[in-house]
C-alpha cells in the first residue's frame, strides 16, 4: 500500500473512532479501543459481475457514485486466495464456450485455511454437458487446498465439491475450525474477526456461570466463548447457520454448547414462558444460570422486548454493525447497565461502516 493510501486509511479510521466515541459519550462509555484492519487482502468474500466483450471475458464492478462499470483483473481488498484465482479462472472460462455462455456473475468465498468456493451464476439451465465441463475445470483448479465449484441457475444449484469452506481461525493460542457455508452470514474480515473473538474472550474472562447468545450465526463467538462459561446456549434463525454451528461445536470437541434454531423474538417468548417450542426439547432453560448475554444483531438492532429481556442479566456483550441502532438500544440498556468497555473493529476498511463492541455491567442499586 502506498504512503498516501495508508494516510487515507488512518484518517478514515480516526473519523470512525471519533464518530463512535461521539455517539457513545452520552452513556459515559470509555473511549473505544481500536482494532485496525490489514490494508489489503482482508476480505474473505468477493462478488463480481462478468462482462462479455467479443472473445474477451472479465470481472467487472460498478462505481458506487457514477454507476459506471469498470474492469477488475485483481481486487486488493479480497484475500490472496481469491486474487490468485481470479486471473487463472478467467483465462480458463474465456476459452471455454460452454462454461462462459450466459455466465453473469462469479462469487468467491475463501478461508485463511486456503480453501475456496467459486460460485458461477448463469442465465441458462445447467445440463450434464455443463456438469462434465465444470468437473474438468475443478480438477484443473484444485491444488494443495480444496477448490469447490457451485453452479447456480434458476431453481438449480449444482455443487461440485462442497458448498462450504472449512476455516481455521487462530484465536490467542488456539486454532478453531469453522464451517462457513456459501451464501450464509460469516464475518467478512477474518483477521479482524479473530480480534473480535479475542476481545469477547478478554472482557468475559472470570464471569463464570452460563452464557446466552442471541443471533449466534455459525457459532463464531459461542464456540470460543465456551472456554469462559459453564454452559453456552445460542439461538439463530437461519437453518444453514444452525447446522454449521452444530458441526462447529462437534469439530472443536465441545460438550457445553447448544445451538437452537429460534428467532431472538421466539427465544424471548420461550424464556418468558409465553410459548413452548419443540425445537427446545431436551433443553431445560430453568437449569441455566445466565450471568451473561451476547448479542450480535443485524443492522436494525434489537426490538424492545429483547432489550427488556437482556436487561435481566448482569453482563451484556453487544456486537454491532450499526452504531446508530447501537446508540438507540443503549438508551434503554443504560437505564440498568453501565458501558464499561468499548471497541471499534475495522471489519470494513475504506468504507464508512463501523463494527463496534460494548460490554455493559449492571449498575449498583
Ligand atoms: C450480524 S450476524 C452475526 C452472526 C454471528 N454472531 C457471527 O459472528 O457470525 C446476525 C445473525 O443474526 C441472524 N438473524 C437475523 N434475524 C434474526 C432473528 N430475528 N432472530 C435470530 N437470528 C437472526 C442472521 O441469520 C445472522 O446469522
Amino acid at each position: 500500500m502506498t504512503k498516501s493510501l495508508q494516510q487515507d486509511y488512518q484518517q478514515q479510521l480516526s473519523e470512525k473512532e471519533a464518530r463512535l466515541n461521539g455517539l457513545l459519550s452520552q452513556f459515559d462509555a470509555p473511549d473505544a479501543v481500536v482494532y485496525a484492519s490489514a490494508p489489503t487482502h482482508y476480505r474473505m468474500r468477493a462478488e463480481f459481475r462478468v462482462w462479455h466483450d467479443g472473445d474477451d471475458l472479465y470481472h467487472i464492478m460498478f462505481d458506487q457514485q457514477t454507476k459506471e462499470k469498470y474492469r477488475v483483473d485483481d481486487f486488493p481488498p479480497a484475500s490472496k486466495t481469491i486474487n490468485n484465482m481470479m486471473a487463472v479462472l478467467m483465462e480458463k472460462l474465456r476459452n471455454n464456450t460452454l462454461l462462459r455462455k450466459k455466465l453473469f456473475q462469479i462469487d468467491y468465498l475463501s478461508a485463511l485455511s486456503g480453501e475456496l468456493v467459486i460460485s458461477l451464476l448463469y442465465h441458462k439451465p445447467l445440463d450434464d454437458a455443463w456438469l462434465a465441463e465444470a468437473e474438468k475445470l475443478r480438477d484443473e483448479l484444485n491444488t494443495d487446498a480444496p477448490v469447490s465449484i457451485i453452479g447456480r441457475a434458476r431453481k438449480q444449484k449444482q455443487i461440485l465439491g462442497n458448498d462450504y469452506v472449512i476455516e481455521r481461525l487462530p484465536v490467542f493460542e488456539r486454532t478453531y475450525l469453522f464451517k462457513h457455508i456459501e451464501n450464509s452470514f460469516t464475518q467478512p474480515n477474518a483477521e479482524v474477526n479473530c480480534r473480535m473473538i479475542e476481545w469477547t474472550l478478554d472482557v468475559s474472562a472470570g464471569l463464570g456461570g452460563d452464557l446466552l447468545e442471541l443471533y449466534c450465526g455459525a457459532g463464531n463467538f459461542s464456540v470460543p466463548l465456551a472456554a469462559n462459561f459453564r454452559r453456552v446456549i445460542g439461538t439463530e434463525i437461519a437453518k444453514p447457520s444452525v447446522s454449521a454451528a452444530q458441526y462447529n461445536i462437534q469439530v472443536n470437541g465441545l460438550d457445553n454448547v447448544d445451538i437452537v434454531r429460534l428467532s431472538a423474538e421466539e427465544f424471548v417468548e420461550a424464556m418468558k414462558g409465553i410459548r413452548e417450542f419443540s425445537r427446545l426439547q431436551g433443553i431445560n432453560l430453568a437449569e441455566y444460570d445466565f450471568t451473561t448475554v451476547l448479542v450480535d444483531p443485524p443492522r436494525a438492532g434489537l426490538d424492545e422486548a429483547s432489550l427488556r429481556k437482556i436487561q435481566e442479566y448482569d453482563n451484556i456483550l453487544y456486537i454491532s454493525c450499526n452504531p446508530e441502532t447501537l446508540a438507540e438500544n443503549l438508551t434503554i440498556l443504560n437505564e440498568t447497565h453501565q458501558v464499561t468497555h468499548t471497541a471499534l473493529f475495522d471489519q470494513f476498511p475504506f468504507t464508512h461502516h463501523i463494527e463496534a463492541g460494548v460490554k455493559l455491567t449492571r449498575k449498583a442499586v
